[in-house]
C-alpha cells in the first residue's frame, strides 16, 4: 500500500519510528512533512496529506500531531476525507470496518511508538466492511453536499 503521512512539530520522532516500521511491513511512504523541529501550524500538514488522499496520490493517510485531533480537524474540513483519532487498536478497527476511513490521526503526546505501531498495524490489515456501514458513510457524505465542503 501506498501511505502518505503528515506531522507538525511534536511528532518528528514518532514519525520517524512509524515510517520505519510502514517500510519494513512492505509499504510505500510519501512524506509531506514537516520535518523541522521548528514549531510549525498543523493544519496546514493536515491539508496536504488530506488533499494527497482525495486525489489518489496514496491509499491511506497518516497524520500525527501532538493529540492528533487538530491535524485531524484540518484534514476532515476536505470533502471526501474521514479522518479518525484512534488511541487504541479497537478504536482503529472500527474506523476501518464501519467508518471506511481513510486517515489515521494520533497523538505523539498520547501513544507510545509501540502503541502507535498496534494502532496502525490493525488500521491497514482490516476492511470495510460496507452493507449498512456504506449507507452510513453515504449520509455522512451527503452532509458534505449540503454543507458545500
Ligand atoms: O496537538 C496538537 C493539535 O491538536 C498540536 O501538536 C499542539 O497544539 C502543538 O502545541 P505546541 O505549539 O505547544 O507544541
Amino acid at each position: 500500500m501506498k501511505i502518505g503521512i503528515g506531522n507538525d512539530h511534536s511528532a518528528l520522532e514518532l514519525k520517524a519510528e512509524i515510517i520505519e516500521f510502514l517500510k519494513e511491513k512492505g509499504h510505500e511512504v510519501v512524506d509531506y512533512g514537516t520535518n523541522s523541529p521548528e514549531s510549525c501550524d498543523y493544519p496546514v500538514y493536515g491539508e496536504i496529506v488530506a488533499h494527497a488522499v482525495v486525489n489518489k496520490e496514496v491509499d491511506q493517510g497518516i497524520l500525527i500531531c501532538g493529540t492528533g485531533l487538530g491535524i485531524s480537524l484540518a484534514a476532515n474540513k476536505v470533502k471526501g476525507i474521514r479522518a479518525a483519532v484512534c488511541s487504541e487498536p479497537f478504536t482503529a478497527k472500527m474506523a476501518r470496518q464501519h467508518n471506511n476511513c481513510n486517515i489515521l490521526a494520533f497523538g505523539a503526546r498520547v501513544v507510545g511508538g509501540e502503541l502507535a505501531k498496534m494502532i496502525v498495524e490493525t488500521w491497514l490489515n482490516t476492511e470495510f466492511e460496507g452493507g449498512r456501514h456504506q449507507r452510513r458513510v453515504d449520509l455522512i457524505g451527503a452532509i458534505e453536499e449540503k454543507e458545500g465542503i
